[in-house]
């Protein structure tokens, strides 16, 4: 896990000793992993468990000089025999053992509620389903490591300059409140600092606000970088975030690190400290300027504009809206930031060249009420079109906002998939795992999710490759132009790119990978050609959002764009690295976190419901790339059965006993084994994976606590949608931390009640009170009980505080600050259990002395272990969040019928 202190040592030691350049990859068998303990730990686990899987492939390439003289540039690894054989076994066994007991269950179709039986029958049907949707393609695990010295050996030149592929770096903002303009601009230093040649990249920032302060801020960017970029070349310093940077590093001291570096560490950290006083004192800055322009220029009675440094107004959104000068209504603004030239008097001590910056360019694109502006997928297709103008560089990568480059050799480690000899060609694009650094250590909701990033991606490494999972992923231009890749040889392309004869131009370019070596001048027409491509009503009539660029009309473009890319017969990769390639930040707060997994669930469905369906569409995709796009986009389903099981427990109330399968003893001794099955497999997932037991655990947390909230919201939203014809909402997650205190994870206390939470709740109360009431129960009845009653009514406990159990992260969040201390939790769950089986004895011992009749009606526990039937975690849509490894067991919910038999049968 990410805790700070390993990695501020080895951050500090890059930086001191000035030795690593090389992103740490020397050892390919140290290629995951995030630092400190977990990264010996994790390199532990990769040697035992990887073995080489190319060596074939690298002896034909040495022997023949390669097939196009090209080398290889990455290794691939497979599983080793000893783990994957038992793997695959054991996947098998457990479908036949899931079958048998579904047989089984459809013969012994015993139980006085019908309804229910067969409802648990559908459940059990679905559940197994989808664990094989789940299971499926993981049946062939691949790790490709990049080879970074290969890369330098081929592409750098002995005089200084490079054969690198031009690359285009894509950041999008949309509110300078909600994702503070620090982060971004930190993201963007960190880009501009990246190890690849200056002349070769160029930052395209996405703003779609249209706010001043961002430009100005980029421009006080410029400035800074001047000084920071440099500093980062001459002394290798990792991460190239300052404010990650200052905030890890200890600050060096004369005799542990070179004089030189010490004066030059102080001097970028006070240049810092101004830059941000600068950052911070930006808005009052414009607000006072703009206030004395308004004053000298504005007519009275006329709009209060909102001016720029050098005496024009802004054309984008004013501090004071007005028509055409709001939010979601201003003309689209494409500004070169620095151009090429940079006052280079500003290092004069760094005795490095090095201090050309790549170009950075500020897009926001037209906004217009009467026109959909397809979020952040219109948001980067406007910069796919600036960028095809100004640079047309053949890759592009696109970050969030809140993600920076925390190793600055992950351009190169992704340019090595796009050019290896073997499938470079093929390759679409190279996706990271996303990695946080704002997460809590215990990472209560499950934020890393490794157990999707280093299991499931990797999975699906070995088959056409990982999905497009939204930040950290470097594409292939011209994929993203919908054009089939070169195995499939590409005919006349037919798709519709809008009326701009030079973007149509720089679309044939890209195909023959001309890029331009003269930037072109950044003449009137040609600014006007830029914001032409950026307006509103451009996509209007063209492929664009639909075959072209970043796909349209769904909550979550990055699953759809990858799909239709995969469905064109594209490859991907997955990179991971030793040294984290990329950084971000993930919402901490509970409310936050849902509300991004409806957006993600929400969207899944809709992928489904729309003419990419995974049974439907994408032509070339591979049987198994399609299995894993069908989990992708049904698992949000599950909570439907995964809920109604978690509510079980309100049986208690009802006085009928209640049998749903019969026999009983036979029932749980099945079920047991298909539940451990599960668990065996998921464990040799936690070992090839890298992965913690603490992973897989919270993973299953999150998953129940979602199956509860935000997974039946996104159906319901689904539903309405197919009604209204109405998508969801994309609502920019707030990056926003709690400044008024010092403590970094407040808001990890600060409790949002939304309506999604209600279920959850309800579940929560259900299960507490049945365990109360099964207490309860046990008083009274303890003395007429058989053994057998005992066990049975001691196995439905065990159920019912399963349940209680994955639910904990959830009645901490709903603490608030009184989570602080859990201790509390756990004596007012005592409290609650010694109420409800007090009430319980009190309310029986009242009935008997009124009837004399203390036979029980049902079995508490029992219902109780419904609850506890829970069927497992899913996949998570788009990765984000899910795990995955085991998912569904018919098992589980199966447990669900505990109640029918408990006291009945045998
Ligand atoms: O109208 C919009 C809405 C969002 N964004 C940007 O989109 C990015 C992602 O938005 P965020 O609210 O941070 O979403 P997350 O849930 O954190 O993002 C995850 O999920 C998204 C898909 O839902 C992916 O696109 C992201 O890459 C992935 O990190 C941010 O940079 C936003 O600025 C825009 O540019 N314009
Ligand atoms: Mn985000």
């Amino acid at each position: 896990m990410a805790s700070p202190a390993p990695a501020a040592t080895g951050a500090d030691v890059r930086a001191v000793s000035s030795t690593v350049g090389d992103g740490g990859l020397a050892d390919p068998l140290l290629a995951v992993g995030n630092g400190g303990a977990a990264t010996k730990q994790e390199s532990g686990a990769e040697g035992k468990y990887w073995v080489p899987a190319d060596e074939a492939e690298r002896r034909a390439a040495t022997e023949s000089g390669g097939e196009d003289g090209r080398p290889l540039l990455f290794r691939k690894y497979k599983l080793r025999g000893a783990i994957l054989h038992p793997y695959r076994a054991l996947i098998f066994v457990r479908l036949i053992a899931v079958l048998l007991f579904f047989v089984w269950r459809i013969r012994h179709n015993k139980s006085n509620v019908m309804w229910f039986w067969t409802l648990s029958v559908a459940g059990d049907a679905w559940f197994g389903f989808s664990w094989l949707l789940n299971q499926l393609p993981k049946f062939n695990p691949i790790k490709s490591i990049p080879d970074l010295c290969a890369l330098k050996l081929h592409y750098d030149l002995p005089d200084g300059t490079s054969k690198l592929p031009g690359i285009d770096v894509f950041v999008t903002t949309a509110d300078p409140i909600n994702e503070p303009i620090l982060y971004t601009m930190n993201s963007i230093l960190s880009i501009l600092a990246a190890d690849y040649p200056v002349d070769r990249f160029a930052c395209y920032v996405s703003d779609d606000s249209g706010a001043l302060i961002l430009y100005e801020a980029l421009v006080e960017v410029v400035k800074f970088a001047t000084l920071w970029v440099p500093f980062c070349h001459k002394h290798c310093i990792e991460p190239r975030a300052p404010e990650s940077y200052f905030e890890l590093v200890v600050p060096p001291r004369i005799g542990r690190a070179s004089e030189e570096f010490v004066n030059d560490y102080k001097r970028v950290q006070m240049d810092y400290d101004d830059f941000k006083m600068r950052l911070n004192k930006l808005s009052d800055t414009i607000h006072k300027r703009s206030d004395v322009y308004n004053r000298m220029r504005t007519p009275e009675g006329d709009a209060q504009a909102t001016w720029m440094a050098n005496g024009m107004q802004w054309p984008g959104t004013w501090i004071d809206p007005t028509e055409n000068h709001r939010k979601g209504e201003h003309t689209g603004i494409v500004k070169v930031v620095n151009g090429s030239e940079v006052d280079a008097n500003r290092n004069p001590s760094f005795n490095t060249t090095d201090v050309c910056l790549p170009m950075l360019v500020y897009v926001s694109r037209e906004k217009n009420p009467n026109y959909d502006h397809n979020k952040k997928a219109g948001a980067l297709n406007a910069l796919l079109r600036v960028s095809a103008l100004l640079s047309n560089a053949q890759l592009i990568i696109n970050f969030d906002c809140d993600h920076y480059i925390n190793n600055s050799q992950a351009l190169r480690a992704a340019v090595c998939f796009m050019l290896d000899q073997r499938e470079g060609d093929n390759t679409a694009f190279v996706q990271f795992p996303q990695r946080f650094d704002n997460v809590d250590p215990t990472d209560r909701y499950g934020n890393h999710n490794r157990v999707f990033f280093d299991g499931t991606m990797l999975a699906l490494n070995g088959l056409q490759g990982p999905s497009y999972l939204g930040t950290g992923c470097m594409f292939r231009r011209i994929a993203l132009y919908g054009i089939d890749p070169p195995h499939c040889r590409p005919g006349n392309i037919t798709a519709k790119y809008g009326n701009s004869t030079p973007l149509i131009d720089s679309v044939s370019k890209a195909i023959k990978q001309e890029s331009s070596t003269t930037p072109p001048s950044l003449d009137d027409t040609f600014v006007s050609e830029m914001e032409m491509v950026v307006t509103a009503s451009y996509d209007n009539g063209t492929d664009w959002g639909k075959g072209v660029g970043y796909i349209y009309d769904i909550a979550t473009e990055d699953i759809v764009t990858g799909f239709r890319i995969h469905g064109q017969g594209w490859r991907t990769m997955y990179c991971t690295m030793e040294h984290d390639a990329f950084c971000g930040t993930a919402p901490i707060n509970l409310t936050e976190r849902l509300h991004q997994i409806v957006r993600w669930s929400g969207g899944s469905l809709e992928m489904f419901f729309s003419h990419n369906n995974p049974l439907l569409g994408g032509q070339r995709l591979q049987l198994l790339q399609r299995v894993s796009y069908l989990n992708m986009t049904v698992y949000p389903v599950t909570s439907l059965f995964i809920l109604l099981y978690a509510l079980c427990p309100v049986m208690w109330l009802v006085p009928d006993e209640i049998h749903i399968q019969r026999p009983f003893t036979r029932y749980v001794v099945y079920l047991l084994i298909i539940i451990l099955m599960i668990h065996m497999i998921g464990w040799l997932e936690i070992k090839w994976a890298g992965v913690t037991w603490m992973d897989y655990w919270r993973n299953e947390q999150f998953f129940m606590i979602g199956s509860t909230s935000a997974y039946p919201i996104a159906v319901l939203h689904m539903a309405k949608r197919l009604l209204t014809k109405k998508g969801i909402h994309f609502r920019v997650t707030s990056k926003q931390t709690n400044s008024n205190t010092d403590d970094k994870f407040a808001d990890l206390y600060e409790m949002q009640w939304t309506p999604m939470l209600i279920p959850t709740v309800f579940v929560l109360v259900a299960n507490v009170g049945a365990i109360g009431v099964a207490m309860g129960k046990a008083v009274v009845y303890m003395a007429v009980w058989t053994a057998a009653k005992k066990v049975h009514a001691a196995l439905g406990l065990l159920f019912n505080v399963w349940i209680m159990v994955l639910l904990y992260p959830f009645a901490l969040a709903i603490m608030g600050r009184w989570a602080k201390r859990p201790i509390i939790l756990v004596v007012l769950l005592a409290a609650v259990f010694l109420f409800f089986g007090v009430i319980y004895v009190k309310v029986k011992v009242d009935a008997s002395a009124e009837t004399n009749q203390p036979q029980p009606k049902k079995s508490t526990a029992a219902v109780v272990a419904a609850a506890a039937a829970l069927p497992r975690r899913t996949e998570h849509p788009k990765a984000l969040l899910l795990s995955d490894t085991t998912r569904h067991q018919a098992a589980w919910w199966t447990a669900s019928e505990v109640p029918s038999g408990l006291y009945n049968d045998e």
